[in-house]
């Protein structure tokens, strides 16, 4: 019976300062690990430079990123939330890709100098981290022209007074759409991350497509339906449509067959994917 008692008297809670001590604790073993993912940064890059061939391919792996931030939040967790697991990951990723980018200057964000909203600047630190560099370009054509360069990152509007400039992608193939801002959120994107970098599939994807057809949204929403891709319609300006197709779609899906389906329009195509997180 005492021993029974005494079984369920609960341990005596640990004092303010003992607590204190195990977060010292933690915090040196937290930040012996940071630092010693840091520091294969730079194995990574030469990986990359033996392994990847072209020493001046963009060194930032959405997919890969994705697929780590995504087994991270799906592990049991007594405590972290998903956002703070996903806010620190990201930051050790952006520290990650500045090491393995010392040698070629690091990742410098492009932003359009037109878009005063500053949570688009918001948006894209909580995506690229703390590391990048960032500056503005007076034109959305501008910022295109710079992620020709695979250390740079543009950040554009959707705003429809951003004008149309995601249509222009149509005629850049090398510089892809790789990411929606906010990152997450169930809601439509108020902006999208180009680079030069050709995105690969992470099996839960948003796909984004372009078109000039005369059609309603309404009736190009149905008619993607029809042809087997949920669209979801994101922005309309200067005669243009920009679609959010559920999945990863390659560019030559003859679903999207514009000789094929002529309702699809003369100028259309597919601007790039990013992952859902
Ligand atoms: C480490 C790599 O480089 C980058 C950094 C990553 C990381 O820190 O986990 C993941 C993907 C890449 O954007 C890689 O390509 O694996």
């Amino acid at each position: 019976m005492a021993l029974n008692a005494r079984a369920q008297t609960p341990p005596s809670p640990l004092s303010l300062s003992e607590l204190r001590l195990r977060i010292d604790a933690i915090d040196a073993e937290l930040l012996r690990l940071v630092d010693e993912r840091s520091a294969l940064a730079g194995d990574i890059a030469a990986a990359k430079a033996r392994e990847g061939g072209d020493a001046n391919a963009c060194l930032l792996r959405p997919d890969r990123e994705a697929m780590l931030l995504r087994k991270l939040t799906g592990k049991p967790r007594v405590a972290a939330s998903d956002a703070a697991v996903v806010a620190i990951w990201r930051e050790l990723i952006s520290e990650s890709l500045r090491i393995q980018g010392e040698g070629q200057g690091g990742l410098h964000l492009d932003f359009w100098a037109g878009d005063a909203s500053g949570q688009l600047v918001k948006w894209s630190r909580e995506r690229f981290g703390a590391a990048p560099s960032e500056g503005g370009l007076a034109e959305p054509v501008q910022v295109i022209a710079a992620a020709r360069d695979p250390r740079h990152i543009g950040i554009l509007s959707l705003d429809p007074r951003a004008g149309a400039w995601w249509a222009r992608l149509l005629a850049e193939p090398q510089v892809r759409v790789i990411c929606a801002l906010p990152e997450r959120t169930p809601e439509r994107p108020k902006g999208f991350a180009i680079a030069a970098l050709k995105p690969e599939p992470t099996g839960d994807d948003v796909s984004y497509w372009v078109s000039d057809s005369r059609l309603s949204e309404a009736a190009l929403t149905e008619l993607l339906g029809q042809r087997g891709l949920a669209a979801e319609w994101l922005c309309s300006t200067g005669g243009m449509k920009l679609f959010g197709l559920s999945g990863f779609v390659q560019e030559d899906d003859s679903r999207l067959d514009s000789k094929a389906e002529k309702a699809l329009g003369s100028l259309s195509g597919v601007i790039g994917s990013s992952p859902r997180i």
